[in-house]
């Protein structure tokens, strides 16, 4: 069932990527991770809170074991700009060195949070990392990095929905779209 920006009331301007659409993207890049990590053991780190979705419906596309961990980092406090300024929330569980990680993301605007969880994610020494985000900001860019998944590039404007919060509401939304300016002011 296609669920329309009108149907969830008037904070909502437009649906981007529906649900249908974001099935059929997990389904295809759980193939392509499936076949890059078979026969090896993986272990799935997603980034609180905004990648639960995204973690929840890709584990469950893959026919790899996985075990998951999960990381909660912030940078976006209330706002819908970086602040820069990673904290960490919570830490990983388990211990990644000698493990292949992948880490599970929503977005990746300018990329900060990013860079700063593959660098200290990095000196921990797992076999290998990696990532797949559902979401991109190719235009919102600060740092450059190499990503192996990526769902859907969209243009530089704020999304909700599918995990994705503006001040912790519209995360149960099951598409990601965009919010009406007035919402924040606009
Ligand atoms: O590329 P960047 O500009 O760094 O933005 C991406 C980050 O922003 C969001 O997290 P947020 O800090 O909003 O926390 P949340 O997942 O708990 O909502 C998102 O989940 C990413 O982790
Ligand atoms: N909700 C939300 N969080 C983000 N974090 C980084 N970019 C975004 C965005 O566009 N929407």
């Amino acid at each position: 069932m296609r669920v329309d920006a009108k149907d969830m009331g008037t904070d909502l301007k437009e649906v981007l990527i529906t649900k249908e659409e974001i099935d059929a993207k997990l389904a295809e890049l759980a193939a392509k991770i499936d076949a890059e990590y078979a026969g090896k053991d993986l272990l799935i780190v997603g980034v609180l809170k905004g990648a639960v979705m995204v973690m929840a419906d890709l584990a469950r596309a893959l026919s790899t074991p996985v075990t998951m961990d999960w990381m909660a980092v912030s940078s976006y406090g209330a706002g819908t700009q970086s602040s820069g300024v990673v904290r960490i929330l919570k830490d990983l569980d388990t211990d990644i060195k000698g493990k292949h990680v992948l880490i599970v993301e929503d977005i990746i605007d300018s990329g900060l949070t990013l860079s700063w969880l593959l660098s200290n994610l990095g000196s921990r020494e797992p076999a290998s990392l990696k990532v797949c985000t559902l979401l991109r900001k190719p235009e919102a860019a600060k740092v450059a990095i190499d990503v192996e998944w990526v769902g859907f590039d969209i243009p530089n404007e704020f999304v909700v929905g599918y995990g994705l919060d503006y001040a912790e509401k519209y995360r149960n939304l099951p598409f990601v779209g965009t919010l009406a300016p007035h919402v924040y002011g606009g």
